[in-house]
């Protein structure tokens, strides 16, 4: 049952993701699209490649990235170009979060250079949630945490005890500007998480936190 409900929620998603793009599309020669890796996106990612949408004029970037090459079971961006960058929707202009450095730190300015020309503000950001409350890499334990949630620069490199990669985030700022905001995410676990969220508001604690005072278009299914 929870596999019907999870495939009917990724369809009702990418409907409303897409309906976004083309309200935007229909006033701007570009929309910009931002999307969370993980494992909950893939039947989304999956739906929303059927859509019909001028994917031409389509920008699609991550909200987060592990610092691994393209090719690793890790990486965001082989989960979008195996699952979104589908069929028509291949079209999209993809643009990863990594480069060829060895780090994060190195590699930082020149994502962030490669971000500038995209059709900012975001039509949408579709967040993703942890168990611990992480939302795109703003980790609690992230080192880097309060510059993130604080910083105008487009990403910032982050390094999370917790996690055996270092990754690259896009700010808060840069999340926070889009024109909308959704949340993806099942199972009773991240229900509980956000519930507590939503009941708190140290931010440090959960990261999910960061994001709930604007409007949060919430998709969820056991
Ligand atoms: O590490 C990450 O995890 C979250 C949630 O992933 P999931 O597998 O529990 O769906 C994701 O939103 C984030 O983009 C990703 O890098």
């Amino acid at each position: 049952m929870s596999e019907l409900c999870r495939k009917r929620l990724a369809t009702q998603l990418a409907e409303a993701v897409a309906a976004a793009l083309r309200a935007d599309l229909a006033s701007h020669e570009r929309a910009l699209l931002v999307v969370s890796g993980g494992a909950t996106p893939v039947p989304f990612f999956q739906a929303l490649a059927e859509r019909d949408l001028p994917w031409e004029r389509v920008q699609v970037t991550l909200a987060d990235e592990r610092w691994v090459p393209e090719d690793s079971a890790e990486s965001n961006a082989r989960l979008v170009r195996e699952h979104l960058l589908q069929g028509p929707a291949a079209a999209a202009t993809f643009v990863p979060l990594t480069t060829a450095d060895p780090t994060p730190e190195q590699g930082a300015a020149a994502v962030a250079e490669r971000l500038e020309p995209l059709a900012w503000p975001a039509s949408a950001v579709i967040l993703g949630m942890g168990g611990d409350g992480h939302t795109a890499s703003l980790f609690p334990d992230s080192r880097e945490l309060a510059l993130a949630l604080t910083t105008e620069a487009a990403a910032v490199a982050v390094r999370t005890p917790s996690q055996p990669q270092p990754r690259i985030t896009l700010s808060a700022d840069r999340l926070h500007q889009a024109r909308r905001h959704f949340l993806h995410i099942t199972g009773g676990d991240k229900r509980a998480v956000l519930a507590q969220a939503l009941a708190g508001d140290d931010v440090r604690e959960l990261p999910i936190r960061a994001f709930l005072a604007c409007p949060l278009a919430t998709y969820w299914a056991p």
